[in-house]
């Protein structure tokens, strides 16, 4: 909110402005206070009303008379607002809306939803109506019980339709309101005095019975079933034969949709039938989630941080000195001779040439004449950069799709693209993407948006000191000026150590980590292997709830959930993204090898549709670091610049990357063409800034916990010895208990266990006889039917 409204600040003219009236919790706390007081005040006046009304009568109106005092509980306020609603207003009835303002105090107080409340005040204002014409009805001229409305409505309703026209509309209203408000129908009243019939009957059983076993006692005499009644009371839904069926019918009715009757038979030792009546099954018209979300309204994964604040556009500075572009007319009138001069010298005829002016670069676009073949341009490369005495020369031959050929020319005064441009851009701020990257600005001038949850991972390269670091915190700030703490999580690798350090003040709102460690930011190779293992069983985990749920993606996923159609108690719960940024991957490549490579294979290749995102940066980009296997599920790349055509051809597959300018100056690629860009420039002390900003608000209680990992070294010997149990043991046996289900993959879901760990318990689980044994693809039997059991379970075990 607080993003928005300071991008949209600045121009007022942006679309997407909206005006919005949610209130903050205190506003709610104090508006709810305000309200309940009033309607209590609103109920003392009234009732005070009643008894000193008389009395006051000729005060009221003059409340300009502070002297006064009438006889009102609460005075001069009392009385006015008494003879408002009740005397001029709706008599007895106005209690109602007194009533109603209360209650939406309370509602407001403890922010519960607002649908049943307006539900609430529609049906009171109309009953209050009702109630106040009823009371008009009955009084024959204006009382307290009507008030003036009530009465007046009646006497006009009374001289246009009569008197029975009155009573047929009133009772109109009341069905209308019987059936509309209480869903009153026919069947439920036959059915609510049948029951009364038979509450009734039941009353009287006491004495049915006592004649019954007279009745028996005189029959077993002559050996013959005869009734002392007359047999046409007999056919009908009754047990007063005896005092056993009607407990066995009343008790059908209850557990079974079947009615029992006794049909007697009328002819002496003929055998009585039992005629079982179908009672109809009621419906339901609304499935649970609909009644979950009419009730409690969508889930909101941003409620335990609702008052979080998104960074302000005035953290970021603005590095653009003088302002933006300038178009330097002298530099581009000699660039253009220079490049037509030294074209004309290789017998390269030009027909129209064009220039667009970027922010580092300038692009030539021109169109040779008919007949020049376009390979002999593109060898001219060194010379046109010898001509114009510039690096960084590149030549697009053609541009793709525009039918030109493209001569990239470095400017004099290159402009910083600022990060405050490019987050405040329209593009940026109304993007409707799933995590978008404000990468820089183009060679148009144009702000670069792209979404990382398309890419799905991006591989970054460039020698040091290029900008690959300034890029790496450029990503990190568009997500994190666009997303709640509660949508994306970021795992952070840094063998440096210093690169990402300034991060750890979000750890709380917006890092995830493993259980026990004490940095979320990683610095060191071991926890590099074990956090990627980790996201692998996430990943997994992740994979099974989306099953479960039969969604394709996270995006479906989160969407059911919000829609409460997943049950939290089966494991379901809102899926955060998780964009996992490895700075040096060189680095942990040459330490760790397979261990590392493998994990990052898996999760490229995998981890899109559930919501892990990779963002790997490396210095150099050799075939050994960027391997075959990763370079294939890295369709989007980034390239500053780097020192030879080999490295280029590695992150590039073409050549480009070496003839950058550096400083930010960048090539992107998604899979075909390539687009230089200015990457956005985002200085340290603006990191500082935005992360003391989001470090300094209510935080998570902790780092997002990413499953446990055991190392091979755990091993998965099962554990007999009751003090070598693990510590969550217990927890474990009474989710499995409870749930009647015996499956490792339940205690990973359930309690965010590790693969390795969730099937060490299972085996301790098994060796204490609370589970069975292995079923293979089926879950193993819970041995153990309750809580109680359990407990008694482990306590004797504990005592023995
Ligand atoms: N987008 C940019 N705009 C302007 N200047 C930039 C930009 N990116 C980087 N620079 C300049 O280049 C310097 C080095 O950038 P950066 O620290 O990102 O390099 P690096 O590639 O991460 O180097 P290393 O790999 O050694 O950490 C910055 O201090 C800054 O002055």
């Amino acid at each position: 909110m607080a993003k928005k409204k300071s991008a949209t600040s600045k121009k007022p003219k942006t679309p997407s402005k909206k005006v919005s009236f949610t209130l903050s919790k205190q506003q709610k706390i104090l508006l709810g206070s305000f309200l309940f007081l009033l309607g209590l005040a609103l109920v003392f006046s009234f009732i005070s009303y009643f008894f000193t009304w008389q009395a006051d009568h000729s005060l009221v109106g003059d409340i300009t008379d502070r002297e006064l005092v009438t006889k009102n509980w609460l005075n001069k306020f009392g009385t006015n607002v008494g003879h408002f609603f009740i005397y001029n207003g709706f008599g007895i009835s106005s209690f109602i809306p007194a009533v109603l303002i209360t209650l939406t105090g309370i509602y407001y107080f403890f922010d519960y939803p607002k649908k049943q409340l307006l539900k609430f005040w529609f049906w009171g204002i109309l009953v209050m109506l009702w109630i106040s014409v009823l009371f008009g009805f009955f009084t024959s001229k204006n009382s307290l019980l009507s008030g003036i409305f009530g009465y007046e409505i009646n006497d006009l309703m009374q001289d246009y339709l009569g008197l029975l026209g009155a009573i047929l509309v009133m009772t109109f209203l009341l069905i209308a309101y019987a059936v509309m408000r209480l869903k009153v129908t026919p069947e439920k009243i036959a059915t609510a005095l049948k029951r009364t019939k038979k509450d009734i009957a039941s009353d009287f059983s006491s004495e049915g019975v006592a004649n019954a076993s007279e009745d028996i006692a005189i029959d077993s005499e002559t050996g013959t079933s005869i009734s002392s009644k007359k047999p046409s009371e007999e056919i009908k839904p009754t047990t007063e034969a005896t005092a056993k069926p009607l407990d066995l019918s009343e008790k059908k009715v209850e557990n079974n949709p079947l009615e029992k009757i006794v049909l007697k038979s009328e002819i002496e030792g003929d055998l009585d039938m039992e005629v079982e009546q179908a009672v109809e099954e009621e419906t339901v018209s609304e499935n649970l989630s609909d009644k979950l979300v009419k009730d409690y309204g969508e889930f909101d994964p941003r409620l335990e941080l609702s008052n979080y604040k998104f960074p302000t556009i005035e953290l970021l500075r603005d590095h653009t000195s003088g302002g933006g572009i300038t178009i330097n007319q002298e530099e581009l009138e000699e660039n253009k001779n220079r490049i037509v001069d030294t074209l004309s010298n290789y017998k390269i005829g030009i027909a129209s040439i064009k220039a667009t002016v970027g922010p580092t670069v300038t692009l030539y676009e021109i169109v040779p004449e008919a007949g020049i073949r376009i390979s002999k341009i593109k060898n001219l490369e060194d010379d046109i950069a010898l001509s114009l005495s510039a690096l960084g020369i590149r030549i697009i031959a053609p541009i793709p799709g525009r039918g030109t050929i493209g001569i990239e020319v470095p400017n004099k005064n290159p402009k910083t693209v600022s990060m405050r441009s490019v987050i405040a851009s329209p593009k940026f701020q109304n993007a409707e993407m799933e995590l978008p990257l404000a990468l820089g600005k183009t060679i148009s001038n144009e702000t670069f948006v792209v979404d990382l949850a398309k890419m799905p991972h991006l591989l970054m390269a460039g020698a040091t000191g290029q900008g690959k670091s300034v890029g790496l915190n450029a990503i990190l700030t568009s997500l994190i000026y666009k997303r709640h703490p509660a949508e994306v999580k970021f795992v952070l690798v840094d063998p440096k150590k210093v690169e990402l350090t300034l991060f750890n003040k979000i750890e709380r709102h917006f890092l995830a980590k493993l259980p026990d460690t004490e940095e979320a930011i990683i610095t060191d190779t071991t926890k590099v292997v074990h956090t990627l293992n980790s996201l692998c069983i996430e990943m997994d985990n992740r994979y099974d709830l989306l099953k479960d749920a039969m969604v394709r993606n996270i995006k479906e996923y989160n969407t059911k959930f919000k829609a409460r159609k997943l049950n939290p108690n089966e494991g379901h719960h809102f899926l955060p993204y998780i964009v996992l940024v490895v700075d040096e991957f060189a680095d942990l490549i040459m330490t760790a090898g397979k261990e590392v490579e493998t994990p990052i294979a898996r999760l490229a290749q995998l981890a899109r549709a559930i919501g892990i995102h990779l963002i790997i940066a490396t210095q150099r980009p050799s075939v050994n670091v960027i391997t075959g296997i990763i370079k294939a599920n890295f369709p989007a790349r980034i390239a500053f610049r780097v020192t030879s055509k080999i490295d280029s051809r590695t992150i590039l597959d073409g050549s480009g990357a070496d003839q950058l300018i550096g400083r930010g100056d960048m090539l992107y690629t998604q899979g075909n063409d390539l687009i230089r860009l200015q990457c956005a420039f985002v200085d340290t002390p603006e990191v500082a800034d935005i992360t003391e900003y989001i470090g300094s608000q209510k935080a998570y209680p902790e780092a997002h916990q990413l499953p446990e990992y055991v190392g091979e070294e755990g091993g998965t010997n099962l554990d007999i010895n009751i003090d070598e149990r693990d510590n969550k043991f217990r927890e474990a046996a009474e989710v499995l208990v409870i749930a009647q289900q015996g499956s490792a993959s339940l205690l990973q879901r359930k309690l965010k266990l590790g693969y390795n760990r969730a099937g060490r318990i299972i085996d301790q689980l098994e060796a204490a006889g609370i589970v069975g044994q292995f079923e293979g693809s089926k879950a193993r039997q819970v041995l153990v039917p309750t809580i109680e059991a359990l407990n008694q379970l482990l306590d004797n075990e504990n005592n023995t």
